[in-house]
């Protein structure tokens, strides 16, 4: 169990709105080890919290296992924003890769062809284009949809999760020359088998916070046998460190890691901020400590709302 200090609940205002939220919140938690996070999004049941706070206390308790590289190749991750800002934000980030948010309420296919074409012209002709659509599509849309954004991205990389189900995810594949990654599909231990079985995706996204930490996180990589992408639940910094120690212990790496996430939010619990420059970051050996963590403490309701959450996530957890 966590040797406790007080958990600390942070607040932290995004720069856009991202995946329907515009303030990130969470829990740091500081055992023997170093600092841990839990920071699952609002509308996550209960139990579905449960690895999360695994991950959190892999990270307090114990540590990560052994990296096996140093720094890891980073994209830069363009929220739905019109195609001149995306163009900015892709040019500044320093990045060679970048992933495009499309298929969002707010967004017509139009829309996102415009704003995939910007980031290309920002990456060039080196760079790789990869698209996002949080399995928005069914599949007829999805391959009408791919062909478009393809075209207007000169080729894309993969599209992350064009449809909700796995079922779905194989038959576009089966349809479109564009590889597939399974995201949403990927959420519990058991499922990269299936995905993989099913031959409903080339790569498997992977996040140590939802899979219960870096250690079970890298057992389903090697499980489900197929190139791995780590990719941020937008964390803070402390939690970021732990998605870096699941890519860095990762025996192979192939595509950068949707860890550039750090510009999503407009500050950090720390001055040790793990941001990227020139499109790679370091892996830390332990997560940072949160010295800014007092500048952005969450006001009393969210505390508690945060502390009352942690209390049933726990009780859940030592029933198991
Ligand atoms: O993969 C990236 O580039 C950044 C992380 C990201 O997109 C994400 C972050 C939080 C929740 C969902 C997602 C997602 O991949 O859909
Ligand atoms: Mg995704």
């Amino acid at each position: 169990m966590v040797a406790v200090t007080t958990p600390l609940v942070y607040a932290i205002p995004l720069r856009t709105r991202f995946r329907g939220i515009t303030v990130r919140e969470g829990v740091l938690l500081k055992g023997a080890a170093g600092w841990g996070e839990f920071c699952p999004f609002a509308d996550y049941a209960d139990a579905e919290c449960v690895p999360w706070l695994a991950s959190a206390m892999e990270a307090a308790d114990q540590g990560w296992p052994e990296p096996v590289r140093d720094r890891v190749e980073v994209n830069t991750t363009v929220p739905v924003v019109a195609p001149d800002r995306a163009h900015e934000l892709v040019a500044a980030s320093g990045c060679r890769t970048a992933k495009v948010k499309v298929a969002d309420p707010g967004s017509s296919l139009v829309d996102d062809c415009e704003r995939v074409a910007a980031v290309r012209d920002a990456l060039g002709p080196g760079g790789a284009v990869r698209v996002d659509a949080n399995g928005a599509w069914d599949v007829d849309t999805a391959v009408a949809a791919i062909g478009e954004l393809d075209r207007a991205a000169g080729g894309l990389e993969y599209v992350e999760q064009p449809c909700p189900s796995i079922d779905e995810l194989a038959r576009v594949r089966r349809k479109v020359d564009v590889r597939v990654a399974a995201d949403e599909s990927i959420r519990r231990a058991e499922d990269p088998l299936r995905v993989a079985v099913a031959g409903a995706a080339d790569v498997a996204v992977l996040k140590a916070a939802p899979l219960g930490g870096v250690r079970r996180a890298l057992r389903v990589a090697e499980a489900c046998g197929l190139p791995c992408v780590v990719s941020s639940a937008v964390e803070t910094s402390v939690g970021l460190a732990a998605e870096l120690a699941l890519a860095a212990a990762l025996p192979s790496l192939d595509f950068a890691c949707g860890l550039g996430t750090m510009s999503l939010l407009t500050t950090d619990v720390t001055t040790h901020s793990l941001s990227s420059m020139d499109g790679h970051l370091p892996v830390p050996g332990r997560a940072p400590e949160p010295d800014l963590a007092p500048a952005v403490q969450a006001g009393d309701e969210t505390r508690d709302r945060w502390l009352a959450r942690l209390d049933r996530v726990r009780a859940i957890a030592e029933r198991i």
